[in-house]
């Protein structure tokens, strides 16, 4: 039976998800239109990961009511880049697909990524940024329309996480999936995303627009705003915030 919804339209009605009895997501409902970019914020434990795993199409093992529902080709970035070391970084990108055209667009994907001399390389030749770029470049080869990305820059160092969230938005205004991001990192939500949703207790505390042109300037009152409500929605007080 063909979907109703549109390609990258991402719908949570009801949606609960326990484990061993314990339930981590409460009744959540949410409507995603496709090509906007949501971030996911939350303290630790607040079931961000076990939102975007569900929609995955992870966790079989969960008990699950109501409906969640990532539509179309939908591709996920991990916090580790999940390459395969047996295989160049080229061969990691096109795995499972053999046309020519895919290859050629693979190598151009790499380009774009800035690990156009890395194709035959192995992956354990890459620094963590450079695997992460090509764990991107793979995400996105199959041109998806929905990209589900758990922390995919949480274990870079500061530069290398600002040089990503460049290449992250350039890569999305190119594709224009639909992406949910999850993220600790409060300046990347505000950078990056449409939409900021709160997370509280397996609940969506908040639900924020954020309506600035992009690029993005942390120094613009209205970013300096939003981030000093969110860092408070996350029981974050700083002299700062
Ligand atoms: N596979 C699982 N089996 C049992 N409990 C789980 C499983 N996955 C998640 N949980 C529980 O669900 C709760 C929410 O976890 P989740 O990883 O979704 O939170 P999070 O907001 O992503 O946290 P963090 O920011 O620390 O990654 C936690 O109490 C966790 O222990």
């Amino acid at each position: 039976m063909s979907s109703p919804f549109l390609a990258g339209a991402v719908h949570l009605q009801g949606f609960s998800r326990s484990f061993h009895g314990k339930q981590v997501l409460h009744d959540l409902y949410l409507d995603v239109p496709p090509g906007q970019f949501v971030a996911l914020l939350g303290e630790s434990g607040s079931g961000k990961t076990t939102l975007l795993r569900a929609l995955a199409g992870l966790d079989a093992e969960a008990q699950s009511s109501g409906g969640a529902a990532a539509h179309g080709n939908v591709s996920v970035l991990f916090q580790d880049s999940r390459l395969l070391p047996w295989l160049s970084v080229l061969d990691n990108l096109t795995l499972g697909l053999d046309a020519q055209e895919v290859r050629t667009a693979a190598g151009q994907l790499l380009r774009e990524v800035g690990l156009a001399d890395k194709a035959a390389v192995w992956p354990g030749t890459l620094s963590g940024g450079q695997k992460q770029r090509a764990a991107l470049a793979r995400s996105l080869l199959r041109e998806p329309h929905v990209l589900l990305a758990d922390e995919p820059f949480g274990a870079l160092d500061a530069l290398t996480r600002i040089r990503m969230h460049g290449l992250l938005r350039r890569m999305v205004d190119r594709i224009r999936p639909t992406v949910l991001l999850v993220t600790h990192d409060v300046d990347e939500s505000l950078l990056l995303a449409d939409r900021i949703l709160v997370l509280k207790d397996g609940k969506i505390a908040e639900d924020h627009a954020v309506g600035l042109a992009h690029p993005r300037r942390p120094d613009h009152p209205a970013f300096m705003q939003l981030r000093a409500t969110l860092l408070r929605s996350l029981g974050v007080e700083t002299e700062f915030a």
